[in-house]
């Protein structure tokens, strides 16, 4: 994009309005796109426990991913705003039956039910949602700072064990450059409907 836009509340705001801009069309074959590509990826295979996420503000809809990837016997996890952490996310089992609440952004997560929680070091990949992402890897979120929080420490281009990081989103919310801040975890791999980008 022609970049003159620098301060990350702008560029979350233009981002956010051009990806609402995709009409139910577009944004249906971005879904199916995506799940097709992503459903294939190869490293895949070495990943049983996954955290997804429900989409939310004209993020690509992950339905149709988080049914291939149950079709794949992968076991999906979904984030909860910690209830006694503040700013950080866990994550918990959902199943197509799991009992579902909204939280305080108005975004459905699985009834709070401490067996079927995971620990972070046991998931395998987490897939994060994303306002804007640049081609090295750096992203900027909806600006609770939720996954920089709960991702904190763990660098994901080094690490060398679980969880794995990966982004998701429509090609539209690439930008030249994101202003990136100290506590930003940057994303070693995105995958959009038209490509995968691995960093
Ligand atoms: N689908 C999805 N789920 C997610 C995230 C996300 O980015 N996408 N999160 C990623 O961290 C966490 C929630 N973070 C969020 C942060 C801000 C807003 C939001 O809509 N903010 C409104 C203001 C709402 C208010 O103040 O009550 C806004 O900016 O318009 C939503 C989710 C966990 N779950
Ligand atoms: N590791 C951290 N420790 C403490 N505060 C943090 C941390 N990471 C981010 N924050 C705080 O969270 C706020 C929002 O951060 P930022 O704008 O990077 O969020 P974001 O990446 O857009 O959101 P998200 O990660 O939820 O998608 C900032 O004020 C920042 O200081």
């Amino acid at each position: 994009m022609n970049n003159i836009v620098t301060s990350r509340t702008e560029l979350r705001q233009l981002i956010r309005h051009r990806r609402q801009q995709l009409n139910p069309s577009q944004q249906h074959q971005a879904a199916q796109a995506l799940a097709g590509r992503f459903s294939q990826w190869p490293e895949l295979s070495d990943c049983q426990h996954i955290a997804l996420y429900l989409s939310n503000d004209s993020e690509l809809d992950t339905w149709p991913l988080i049914h291939a990837l149950w079709q794949q016997q992968k076991n999906i996890y979904l984030p909860l705003l910690h209830p006694f952490t503040a700013g950080h996310l866990i994550f918990q089992h959902f199943l197509p039956n799991t009992p579902m609440r909204s939280n305080q952004f108005g975004i459905p997560e699985p009834d709070w039910s401490c067996p079927d929680l995971i620990p972070l070091s046991e998931l395998d990949l987490i897939v994060t949602p994303l306002v804007a992402f640049d081609e090295q890897g750096n992203r900027l979120g909806m600006g609770g700072g939720f996954y920089d929080r709960t991702l904190a420490g763990f660098s994901a281009r080094t690490a060398a064990g679980s969880p794995r990081l990966v982004g998701i989103a429509h090609d539209c919310q690439q930008v030249e450059r994101i202003p990136v801040e100290a506590w930003d975890v940057p994303l070693p791999a995105i995958c959009t409907p038209a490509r995968f980008f691995l960093l």
